[in-house]
């Protein structure tokens, strides 16, 4: 399922309009039936109350259409038009004149918004189709004060495309915007629903096709992002010969661990064993080796020279003598001089094997970024957003305000594959870019991004391509989360818990496949 902006979504319509000859008025149509069937399947009871609030501009047309299929079906809505009626245009005046034509009844703004807010206190339903893809900047009287006055009502909001007030490029909610139960997006989801406060006010929401496939992209040679769907996750999932042994699933390494961090590696080698690989082994400063040894017993340990309880550097050679068929470096080693170099001579002894570089892995080799180009296999990056500000010399605002283009551009420039991890996580390719509709509170935990590591290292190892194993982890992670959230709150989930959990969506997954 791809993405759009505000620019491609017009650009398709205008081909749809133009080169495959639908008109606008027949788009819009389509679109108004779309959510009013929806009404109509969720409130079969014709008495229920549902005001529409229309705005000026195509988004407003949607909601003529709307009300007059409702009208037609036998319920009353209230309809307000929010606007000035001499000014409407195009469609949406086309949808104003059937809809007054008809006689169908309207409510003006000259009855004062003392009148609407007395219409919105008995409404059950409240239909959002104020403003749509082509808002501008922060809301403008008197839909701001609507909008803060819809927001205080206790109905269940239905957005028409998008929630008025929400940015469609950047997900940015300038000063206000409805807080929607459900949103029918026409077409494709808007990149604003994955970024900035987007999440947070576009409750569920769903595609309508109104005749416009999403395929139109493809024939205008739009590179556009992909929604990590749970199909798409299952199918970047390794497979898994039937007749296997324990080497054909792969050996995944974890560099990791210091004195103060001595979970961190053993949450990413336990959950690559979870998630498939066929061995999995931990290497560790020698003198963690104690504690960890201690709470390990799905892991082989091997482990290299230490100094105040981190790694020396030395002795790296030995540690990859296995058949590794996917390191990861970084969780819980921390930060020390050697750091760096230490990254330089694993990536120099590997041989081609995919690398998956986290938490002070990443540390270590934002000053030698040329590395990971010049590595001939593929790499892989997991950093959180004060990682990836680390990694680019932004701040952590700078970051969250432009997650998608900062990842896209990271991911080429370097060369290398990026997941930005986050409320909604981006995947980023140098040729492609995947947002992860999943995730909640339960995952913002300690140890949570030890076990992503090892969830993408484990796909890595089994012989999964990297855009394949970072789709495949990221959801598995994010619905792990939700999944645990169920069974043990959302307070109390551990990242065992999240291991626990992937066991029961990667059977789930392995059902739908
Ligand atoms: N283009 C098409 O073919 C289709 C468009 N559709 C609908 O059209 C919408 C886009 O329509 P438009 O491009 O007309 O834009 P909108 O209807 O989203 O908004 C444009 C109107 O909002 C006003 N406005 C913009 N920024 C504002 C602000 N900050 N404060 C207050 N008012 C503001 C403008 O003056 C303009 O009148 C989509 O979201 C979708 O709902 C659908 O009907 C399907 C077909
Ligand atoms: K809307």
């Amino acid at each position: 399922m791809k993405i759009a902006g505000r620019e491609e979504m017009l650009e398709i319509e205008r081909y749809a309009m133009k080169e495959i000859g639908i008109s606008g008025a027949v788009l819009m149509e389509i679109a108004g039936n779309q959510i009013a069937e929806e009404i109509m399947r969720s409130y079969p009871d014709q008495s229920v109350h549902i005001t529409v609030l229309v705005g000026s501009g195509n988004n407003g047309g949607d909601g003529f259409v709307i009300a007059r299929r409702l009208f037609d079906a036998g319920y009353t809505p209230d309809v307000w038009l929010l606007a000035d009626e001499e000014k409407l245009e195009g469609d949406a005046r086309t949808q104003y004149q059937i809809h007054t034509r008809r006689k169908l009844s309207l409510h003006l703004m000259e009855e004062g918004l003392s009148s609407l807010d007395e219409t919105l206190k008995q409404s059950e339903v409240l239909v959002d189709a104020m403003l749509g893809t082509g808002v501008k900047g922060a809301v403008r009287e008197p839909l701001n004060q609507i909008i803060e006055q819809v927001n205080s009502h206790d109905f269940h909001v239905i957005a028409v495309d998008i929630p008025s007030g929400l940015d469609c490029n950047t997900g940015k909610v300038e000063n206000v915007a409805v807080e929607a139960d459900e949103t029918y997006a026409f077409t494709m989801p808007k990149l604003g629903f994955f970024l900035q406060d987007g999440p947070s006010v576009i409750g569920n929401w769903q595609v309508k096709n109104i005749s416009v496939p999403e395929g139109l992209a493809d024939d205008l040679e739009m590179n556009l992002p992909e929604v990590i769907t749970r199909a798409l996750a299952t199918a970047s999932l390794p497979k898994r010969p039937q007749f296997g042994h324990k080497g054909t699933f792969g050996h995944a390494l974890v560099f990791g661990g210091s004195k103060p961090f001595v979970g961190a590696p053993i949450y990413s080698a336990h959950t690559a064993f979870h998630c498939g690989v066929g061995l999995s082994t931990l290497v560790i400063p020698e003198e963690v080796y104690p504690v960890i040894a201690s709470q390990n017993q799905t892991a082989l340990v091997r482990t290299l020279p230490s100094e105040s309880g981190h790694f020396t550097g030395a002795g790296v050679e030995e540690a990859l003598f296995e058949k590794v068929t996917a390191v990861a470096i970084g969780p819980g080693m921390g930060r020390f001089d050697q750091g760096p170099e230490l990254i330089r001579d694993i990536i120099g002894h590997l041989d081609e094997q995919p690398v998956v570089i986290d938490a002070d892995g990443l540390f270590h080799v934002k000053d030698q970024l040329e590395l990971l180009d010049r590595y001939k296999g593929p790499v892989i990056l997991t950093p959180h957003p004060g990682e990836m500000a680390t990694l680019t010399g932004r701040s952590v605002a700078e970051v969250e305000a432009d997650r998608l283009d900062i990842a896209q551009s990271f991911a080429s420039e370097h060369n290398v594959n990026l997941v930005l991890k986050g409320h909604r996580t981006i995947v980023a390719t140098p040729h492609g870019t995947w947002v992860n509709p999943l995730g909640n509170d339960a995952l913002a935990k300690g140890g949570s991004g030890d076990v992503l590591t090892g969830m993408v290292t484990a796909f890595l190892a089994q012989g999964a391509a990297p855009d394949d194993a970072m789709r495949a982890a990221v959801y598995l992670h994010a619905a792990s989360g939700e999944q645990a959230a169920i069974d043990c709150s959302h307070y109390g989930v551990t990242p065992d818990d999240i291991i626990a959990s992937s066991r029961k969506v990667l059977k789930q997954l392995e059902g739908n496949g």
